[in-house]
């Protein structure tokens, strides 16, 4: 049998593997990319590759809640509304200050929200309550109510004492995260590194977005869309721009871009056309695949090589089976590389929003999104459910997975919906 012959059989003997399977021998070759230190200030979406402990508690001093009176609860045991009792006001603190001496019984301290509870005194009688007169040149305060000890004292340590981990490496950082990361002193952070991710689009028809539509052409949707995926997943994109259906030119723009990437990722060419060229190009690579068919709809043919343990992604040209595609092999790969602790997207139970009446021979991932009603989480799929349909993606920030060997759903059938815009994310796949 000649060489022609050989990969062309190779080409139609394909056979498919479960999801899962898929997933599990894509993340067998994932791995963690590394850490690097950024500044606070671009630490936004980074995944923490160090735990955030408190360095001193919090609050780190007793502190009033606030703006008010410092005093020694015990001097108005005997205050009432016929019985005021008027205190000394000895000085003023405003927040970032300290009172200069202890308080005495009858003294009080006028103290502002965030100021140290000067020593000697053990609450906080509030403006509200109280009643200030000048005599003499010295200030007065007098209160007609009994204050208890610890009254609006926030005490020192009483939201996190020194030590306690506060947030978990591994985590994604959020608004909340950069508030702690300033609190506890941390001007840079140890992250995960990001991926380098290269892309190529594959295809002759393919047109440039600032083109005019050509008869026979279309333009290419799929890399700005693959583009925004890694993006979103938390990788760099490196965009190599389109490639014709050419042997020779493909193979050797994927061996070059290959070598300088994390991971890489073609679209197009991995079916069994005559102008497939990505199963003959991992043959002349000799890189290993993983997998080029999956019992799955959309996305049947995407394939996955590993060569020096990097990955190629080799997406289906067909725009929603490439989205697909990307979300359940490549997304995790990238979050693991950045080093999240939960690197898959989180599945949830939720009710289908609409009839779905297609039979599911393979398991499928309809396109969808996310809605509430009545307290409930609902999904529905966003419109046409084909692999070659690009218009439902806009519309879609879920997928909603479907077992194999189910004849349809109906409107308030429970299903699992895999959310793509959901930064909590879970450890395992299933
Ligand atoms: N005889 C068979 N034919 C096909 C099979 C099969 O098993 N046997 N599988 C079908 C399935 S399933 C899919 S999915 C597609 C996969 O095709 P490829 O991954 O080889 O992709 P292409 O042939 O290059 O293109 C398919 C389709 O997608 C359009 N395309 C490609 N690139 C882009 C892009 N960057 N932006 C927008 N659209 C793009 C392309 O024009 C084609 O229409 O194969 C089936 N065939
Ligand atoms: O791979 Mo194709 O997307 O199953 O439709
Ligand atoms: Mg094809």
């Amino acid at each position: 049998m000649c060489d022609t012959e050989r990969i062309v059989d190779m080409k139609f003997d394909r056979k498919p593997i479960p999801v899962t399977d898929a997933v599990t021998k894509v993340m067998e070759y994932a791995r963690f990319g590394g850490t690097e230190e950024v500044s606070i200030n671009e630490c936004e979406n980074r995944i923490l590759a160090e735990d955030i402990t408190a360095s001193h508690p919090i609050p780190p001093f007793h502190k009033s809640p606030y703006d008010g009176f410092a005093l020694k609860a015990e001097d108005t045991k005997e205050a009432g509304s016929d019985n005021p009792v008027t205190f000394h006001v000895i000085e003023q603190v405003g927040a970032g200050h300290r009172a200069s001496r202890p308080i005495e019984s009858g003294e009080a301290v006028r103290i502002m929200t965030g100021a140290e509870i000067p020593e000697g005194a053990d609450c906080v009688a509030m403006f509200e309550i109280c009643q200030t007169q000048e005599e003499n040149g010295k200030s007065y305060m007098t209160i007609k109510r009994q204050m208890e000890e610890g009254q609006n004292v926030i005490e020192k340590g009483s939201e996190t004492s020194h030590g306690d981990v506060l947030v978990e490496k591994g985590t994604n950082i959020n608004p909340g995260v950069k508030a702690l990361l300033a609190t506890f002193g941390y001007p840079t952070v140890k992250v995960g590194r990001r991926p380098v991710v290269g892309l190529f689009a594959t295809g002759t028809e393919l047109l440039d977005v600032d083109e005019k539509l050509q008869p026979g052409k279309i333009r290419n949707s799929n890399a700005y869309m693959i583009a925004a995926q890694i993006e979103r997943a938390g990788g760099i994109v490196k965009y190599y721009g389109k490639l014709e259906d050419d042997f020779d030119t493909c193979y050797q723009a994927v061996t070059n871009a290959f070598a300088e990437v994390d991971m890489l990722i073609t679209t197009g060419g991995v079916s069994v056309g005559d102008f497939d060229l990505m199963p003959e190009i991992y043959e002349k690579l000799e890189a290993q695949v993983l997998f080029n068919k999956i019992a799955m709809r959309p996305g049947s043919v995407t394939t996955v090589a590993e060569k020096d343990g990097k990955l190629l992604f080799g997406l289906s040209g067909n725009p929603s089976a490439c989205y697909v595609g990307f979300e359940l092999y490549t997304f995790p790969v990238i979050q693991r590389y950045s080093g999240v602790a939960k690197p898959y997207h989180r599945k949830i139970a939720a009710i289908l929003g609409k009839d779905f009446p297609k039979p599911n021979p393979f398991t499928r991932f309809v396109r969808g999104y996310i809605h509430y009603e009545e307290g409930k989480v609902l999904v529905s799929p966003a419109g046409m459910d084909k692999s070659a349909v690009v218009t439902t993606l806009a519309n879609t920030d879920a997928l909603i997975m479907l077992p194999g060997g189910t004849r349809g759903f109906a409107a308030g059938n429970a299903v699992q919906a895999i959310l793509l815009e959901d930064s909590t994310g879970q450890a395992t796949f299933e």
